[in-house]
């Protein structure tokens, strides 16, 4: 009898044991009873501390089947498991289930299952393709089978489905399932490196430095001004790995996984790139990580969740825009994946790539303390010049929704030379709250307090914390006035406005609301490049990586609010933001620039910004940090608490505050006190923010504490959970 420690899916901080008729290697799933229940867990190396004692062996449970020959998790991505459940402070099984596809989560198996694929019959091998001259289609997919079989699902693709019912009705060919053979390093059958830019001077030292970090743990932080060329540094970075046999992993941002990002690597290559991404089936994403698992793929591009698919030679992992939000899962278990993908290249030992215009202040902290390599783009590839951005003193100027003459005059110009004008917006809809013109009174989501956002094109109200809609009301629930305004600009509005002012020009609005799923992102983005409209506004979907080559004028029309939020992060973030939409201009041969409309022209940040650039604004905005005694100087983890009776989530915080300085009283606290957004969908928020100058301690704290945290007389009435180092305190 064999005593299995096993990471089974569920919210508690320990692992349990099981037995079995012999022992089972790591990795491994099982099903087990668990409760009334049976789950799929993973069995696991580490010994198990909260066992029982094996005088009660008699009382455990047996495991009731193995799911898997050999373990479908290998030692790397198991270690790293076992260092996210310790660092995140989580519970291992649904640390080890956030790391698996959903179907293997679910117990399926993890073979390579059949798939359909379509091969010539007999009567088809004895049948020459000049008999299908009158046919072109079905021709070309004769002749293709001549040479081998084909998925059917790819045949559909590539020759249309008529052509390919019309071959197999011939009964020249057929439909068998097969199972598909692992071909590992598959992609060496196919490499061609297709026509590339000549390297300048700063990229190619930039490649030369990666060229050094083959087999070694190194971490990079490629420091490039929006337009420098960072992609051909990392296609070019990357192709002797390719040659070599080595696999890429790629993540980028939700945004930035467009087809245009895919094609680039696919097309440099002439390989079959593995797209990860939340959109895709369960099925679909299933199969990429069994290819990427057995060495099929050469590239493997993905956004967040990617960071866990395994790879049998990996060479290289690339972190790109490695400064964006999306990075961090803000739910569950709130990993970094940036911070993982050092956890992850370091047990490999393989280098690892962070690359970024508006680097997080951590990474570029890392990189000026020497502990990553550092290297620069200062300037535009391709003879690109940089974008001149001014700021727009608003104060007193008549606006005419939302934009000033002055900045009317500028898009006028840009737009009669024959080029496209952005025009970014910091919210949706058409404005951002409703009131009365005579008692003042706004119209607000009783579940948020918060005022709902006017939605013309639907004629209703909707609230952006929550999601809740409501009908227009035709008066006021104060005073019974039927004098409803609306107050602030969102783009319906800037694009209703725009459409009266430049009745001549073509327009697009890209946010949330435009552009659901990525395909029509897709389709917007190749339409602006082919010019069919002058004038694009939209939201901070507009700031991501893409590129405009029509782009002259980026006008930014109102982010004043992120000048004085109670977020110690939000000058950076806006930073960034400024800096990624002005680098959307002047991308091609015409200069390009950014006028930022303001009500605060003489303020340090934005003077700093468009003085000196995003690389000074950092620096500075480290010393201050330093100065401060803020990340990435000091570690932190906030608990969060959210009841629908604030004070019940109130007094599990205090509660909390007094265990933690029960445990250690050199751990500085604030709070409770409420979250940035107070009140979500009926429930008040509250956190209490735990900081030390070293992480250990802090950990070491939070360890000895959350037993007791468990164990609150509101425990289990409240909504809690801890965020290590929290990047959103909203
Ligand atoms: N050495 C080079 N010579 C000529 N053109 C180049 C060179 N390097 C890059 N380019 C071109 O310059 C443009 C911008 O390059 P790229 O997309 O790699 O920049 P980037 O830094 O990744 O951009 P961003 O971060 O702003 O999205 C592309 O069209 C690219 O093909
Ligand atoms: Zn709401």
């Amino acid at each position: 009898m064999a005593y299995i420690c096993v990471a089974v899916p569920v919210p508690l901080r320990q692992l349990f044991t099981y037995t079995h008729h012999c022992d089972l290697a790591a990795g491994v799933r099982v099903r087990v009873p668990f409760g009334p229940r049976k789950l799929v867990g993973i069995v696991v190396d580490e010994p198990n501390k909260d066992a029982p004692e094996i005088e009660n062996a008699d009382k455990l449970k047996a495991i009731e089947t193995v799911l898997d020959e050999a373990p479908i998790i290998d030692a790397v991505l198991l270690k790293m498991a076992q260092w996210l459940w310790q660092y995140y402070h989580h519970a291992p099984g649904e640390v080890l289930h956030t790391m698996l596809p959903v179907l293997l989560r679910k117990g399926e198996t993890a073979q390579v299952l059949p798939e359909e694929r379509i091969r010539l019959t007999e009567t088809g091998e004895r049948t020459s393709s000049d008999e299908l001259t009158r046919a072109p289609k079905q021709k070309a997919f004769f002749e293709a089978l001549q040479k081998s079989s084909l998925s059917a699902q790819q045949s559909r693709k590539l020759f249309g489905s008529p052509a390919v019912k019309s071959i197999i009705d011939k009964s020249l060919a057929e439909v068998v399932d097969v199972v598909p053979e692992v071909r590992e390093q598959e992609w060496l059958s196919t490499i061609s490196i297709d026509e590339k830019p000549i390297p300048d001077t700063e990229q190619s030292v930039a490649i030369a430095a990666l060229n050094q970090q083959h087999g070694k743990f190194a971490v990079s932080l490629l420091e490039g001004v929006t337009g420098s060329g960072k992609t051909e540094v990392y296609l070019q970075a990357i192709e002797p790995l390719l040659q070599a046999g080595k696999q890429i992993l790629i993540l980028v941002p939700e945004i930035g996984l467009t087809p245009q990002t895919v094609s680039r690597f696919e097309k440099r290559f002439s390989i079959d790139v593995g797209v990860l991404h939340s959109q895709l089936s369960d099925k679909a994403r299933l199969r990429v990580w069994q290819r990427a698992k057995s060495g099929e793929l050469g590239i493997v591009i993905g956004t967040r969740s990617a960071i866990f698919t395994p790879l049998a030679n990996p060479g290289m992992i690339i972190v790109d825009e490695e400064h964006d939000e999306s990075f961090k899962q803000q739910d569950g278990l709130r990993y970094h994946a940036r911070d993982l993908a050092a956890m992850r290249a370091k047990q490999h030992s393989i280098p690892l790539l962070l690359g970024s215009a508006t680097p997080a202040l951590e990474s570029l902290n890392n990189a000026l303390g020497g502990r990553y390599a550092h290297l620069h783009l200062t300037r535009r590839a391709g003879g690109a010049q940089n974008t001149h951005q001014h700021l727009l003193d608003a104060r007193d100027q008549p606006l005419h929704y939302g934009i000033s003459q002055a900045l009317l005059t500028i898009m006028r110009q840009h737009i009669n030379a024959g080029n496209q004008v952005l025009v970014f917006v910091n919210r949706r809809g058409y404005a951002p709250a409703l009131l009365c013109h005579h008692c003042g009174e706004t119209v607000t989501c009783k579940r948020c307090d918060r005022p709902y956002t006017v939605h013309k094109s639907h004629n209703r109200l909707q609230c952006h914390h929550c999601a809740g809609t409501r009908a227009m009301p035709r008066q006021c629930e104060a005073c019974h006035s039927s004098s409803l305004v609306t107050a602030g600009t969102g783009t319906e509005q800037v694009e209703d406005g725009l459409a009266s002012l430049f009745p001549d020009v073509k327009q697009v609005r890209i946010d949330s609301d435009t552009v659901r799923g990525k395909d029509k992102l897709h389709q917007t983005l190749g339409a602006i490049n082919r010019q069919e409209y002058q004038l694009l506004v939209g939201t901070q979907i507009l700031s991501k990586g893409h590129h405009f080559p029509h782009v002259t004028l980026v006008a930014v029309l109102d982010c004043d609010g992120a000048l004085f939020s109670a977020d110690f992060r939000a000058p950076e973030k806006l930073a960034q933001l400024v800096t990624q939409l002005a680098g959307r201009a002047g991308r091609a041969s015409k200069p390009g620039e950014m006028w930022l409309q303001t009500h605060n022209p003489h303020h340090p940040l934005l003077q700093d910004l468009v003085n000196n650039g995003y690389g000074h604004f950092a620096r500075h905005a480290l010393i201050e940090r330093k100065a401060a005694g803020l990340p990435p100087y000091i570690s932190q983890f906030v608990v969060r608490c959210e009841a629908a009776d604030s004070a019940l989530a109130f007094a599990f915080l205090s509660g909390s505050r007094n265990v933690f300085a029960a445990s250690n009283n050199d751990i500085e606290m604030s709070g409770p006190f409420p979250s940035l957004i107070e009140k979500r969908q009926g429930r008040f928020r509250f956190m209490l923010i735990c900081s030390h100058n070293k992480r250990a301690p802090l950990h070491g704290v939070l360890r000895q504490s959350l037993p007791f945290l468990q164990a609150l007389p509101q425990a289990t009435k409240v909504r809690w959970s801890v965020d290590i180092d929290p990047t959103d305190f909203s």
